[in-house]
């Protein structure tokens, strides 16, 4: 739907796609744009090192790319076209990236580096507009990027031998090309699965749609142009290369991020605001329709039960059809639901994370936002004015006591805390269990271990390790419905205690997972410092945390949970360089970080010897 209008608004532009291949170029064609293909001949050189994301990577080669097309088609007929796009794919497998194999023995260290692994596809795509002034060239830049994770099966050395002497692995990032031959190697996608085939389509559709359906209607198209064919070749522009570029292409090219205030085009002042600024202006109201149909129970019915109409809906949930088929209404169009002419289901992203019975089920943690944070982020501006949550309810606590003054000042709070943790904890604890190869540490203590998620995941992962869960006694009472069966859990044991007063348990691993966040510098120091009295040289700390780049710009979502830290404790989420400073002051050393894909990424540091 969304898809149309934009692709009939670009009708009569001259587009050009900055790639030779030809997944791209199927992708975007069958999505029935019209464009040249430029190919680039940008070097993909840059330092991977420089970069504090691999997306910001592969989103930075998507731009050299494209500059580097723009540039040239200009200087060639001083006619840019209106619109270039740069796309770069890479695969990323705890921190590393790998992009093409150079020979088969590379096809072969990648592919067995991903064999029986998750990993992460990355698309960078760069979309420049370009506009011609007194032959000047103008640009406007907008970038995105979209992940979608894939698993492999656990392969045979024959098997993964076998692909790559077909010659697949040759031209594709990571070595795979997942709509031939190399789709027998996965075991699943998470995401966008043409993403991985290289153009993640239904992002750069929302992309355009905000680039070109918020503006006014001068840009309406005319008349069907005819002139540009459907998909064509540039390739003989080799004679513009050397020729006037240089000093002059510096001032003759003024590339613009959009978005920046001093950024917008004129033409966009007086014209409705842009499409997420309107959803952002109307997004809580979305997350209080998610909190209240899941409250409610409607997608613990329609996973009984479906389709089902608004009327039998309302009935069953006891409320009145008029508010029940609004409310239905909002979650199809959040896409939580599907609305068909026999009634409502729940899609397959609301049916696997939504009703409060699942195996991933997120709905404790909806529940706690709906009850608690929600209520916090109404203080947000005393937050901010203060600094500090020393707002409405905090008064006279101390911050030594915040679990206990806080989350736990209830039986029924405390529980609502715990099952929050716990579904969190599911989503993310395979990944941080295996995010580093820990098999050779016998014994773990997990410092605020919770209901043992993540101590199960680890006895899982590792049948040589023994794991101590760590965590206030008034935590520890409550945890056992969250247990495995016994015998499925023979090496994970509870300690009760607090890590800021009590001595800690013998480990060779520590760990410290969502914890360094909820404590200022002072507290997190206090409790590194004893950890690393604990700690014997050549043991190690593994840290799971949400790591914000160094600028803190991109990393939405532990920017808003710093936020959330703020109105709800005295913690802040930190970047790779602030961790590693908090841990060289106690003696450790990083030896690796790495994203897993996950809400939170890990660190893993050792004792260095004192
Ligand atoms: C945000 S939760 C993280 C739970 C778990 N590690 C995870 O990743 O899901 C923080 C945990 O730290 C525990 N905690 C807080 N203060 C503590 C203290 N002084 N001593 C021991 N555990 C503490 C809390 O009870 C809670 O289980």
């Amino acid at each position: 739907m969304v898809l149309y209008p934009v692709i009939r608004r670009l009708r009569n532009k001259r587009v050009v796609l900055a790639s030779a291949s030809p997944r791209r170029q199927e992708i975007l064609s069958t999505a029935g744009l019209r464009f040249e293909v430029v190919p680039s001949r940008f070097k993909e050189k840059l330092n991977k090192a420089s970069f504090p994301t691999p997306y910001a990577y592969a989103i930075e080669t998507a731009k050299q790319k494209a500059l580097d097309v723009a540039r040239r088609m200009h200087q060639k007929d001083l006619r840019a076209p209106d619109i270039v796009i740069g796309a770069d794919t890479i695969v990323t497998l705890q921190g590393l990236i790998l992009e093409k194999p150079v020979d088969k023995q590379d096809a072969y260290s990648m592919l067995s580096r991903l064999n029986g692994k998750e990993h992460s596809v990355f698309t960078g795509v760069t979309i420049i507009q370009c506009s011609c002034r007194d032959s000047r060239l103008d640009m406007e830049i907008s970038e995105f990027h979209e992940e979608t994770l894939v698993k492999f099966s656990q392969l045979s050395e024959e098997l993964l031998w076998d692909y790559i002497h077909s010659g697949e692995p040759m031209d594709k990032a990571g070595g795979y090309g997942i709509q031939a031959l190399g789709g027998m190697l996965v075991e699943y996608v998470h995401g966008d699965f043409l993403n991985v085939v290289g153009f993640p389509l239904n992002h750069f559709c929302k992309k355009l749609a905000e680039l070109y359906l918020t503006r006014p209607n001068e840009d309406l198209p005319p008349a069907e142009h005819d002139s540009i064919p459907a998909v064509d070749t540039f390739e003989n522009l080799s004679d513009a290369e050397g020729r006037g570029q240089g000093g002059a292409q510096g001032q003759a090219d003024r590339p613009r991020a959009l978005g920046r205030k001093n950024s917008v085009p004129s033409r966009m002042v007086d014209s409705l605001p842009p499409t997420p600024l309107l959803e952002l202006l109307d997004g809580f109201k979305a997350s209080k329709a998610l909190f209240t149909a899941c409250k409610m129970k409607v997608f613990d019915l329609l996973q009984d039960e479906a389709p089902l109409g608004a009327a039998e809906i309302a009935q069953r949930i006891e409320a009145s059809e008029g508010g029940t088929g609004r409310l239905l209404d909002v979650c199809a169009a959040l896409g939580l639901l599907e609305k068909t002419d026999r009634g409502y289901s729940n899609t397959e992203l609301a049916s696997l994370y939504l009703p409060s019975g699942g195996k991933y089920s997120l709905h404790p943690l909806i529940v706690y936002q709906d009850e608690h944070t929600w209520d916090f982020f109404t203080d947000l501006e005393s937050a901010v004015r203060e600094g500090t949550s020393r707002h409405r309810g905090a008064q006279g606590r101390t911050v030594d006591s915040l679990f206990q003054d806080r989350f736990y000042q209830s039986q029924d709070r405390k529980l609502q805390f715990l099952r929050a943790m716990h579904s969190l904890s599911k989503l993310t604890a395979r990944q941080v269990a295996t995010a580093f190869d820990l098999s050779r540490f016998t014994s773990a203590c997990d410092l605020g271990g919770c209901t043992g998620t993540l101590a199960h995941e680890l006895a899982r992962a590792y049948p040589g390790l023994k794991v101590t869960v760590f965590d206030l006694p008034e935590v520890l009472e409550d945890v056992s419905g969250f247990q495995p069966d016994r015998a499925r859990a023979p090496r994970v044991s509870f300690v009760p205690g607090d890590f800021f007063q009590d001595s800690l348990p013998e480990a060779d691993l520590y760990i410290l997972s969502r914890i360094l966040r909820d404590w200022p510098d002072d507290k997190a120091h206090a409790l590194l410092s004893r950890i690393s009295g604990s700690c014997k040289p050549g043991g190690c700390l593994l840290v799971a945390e949400t790591v914000l780049d160094e600028q803190k710009r991109a990393a939405r979502p532990g920017l808003l949970q710093s936020l959330d830290l703020l109105v709800q404790s005295w913690g802040r989420e930190r970047s790779l360089g602030e961790y590693g400073r908090l841990l060289q002051a106690h003696g450790f050393e990083i030896v690796g970080a790495a994203r897993t894909g996950t809400i939170v990424d890990v660190i893993l540091a050792t004792r260095t010897t004192p």
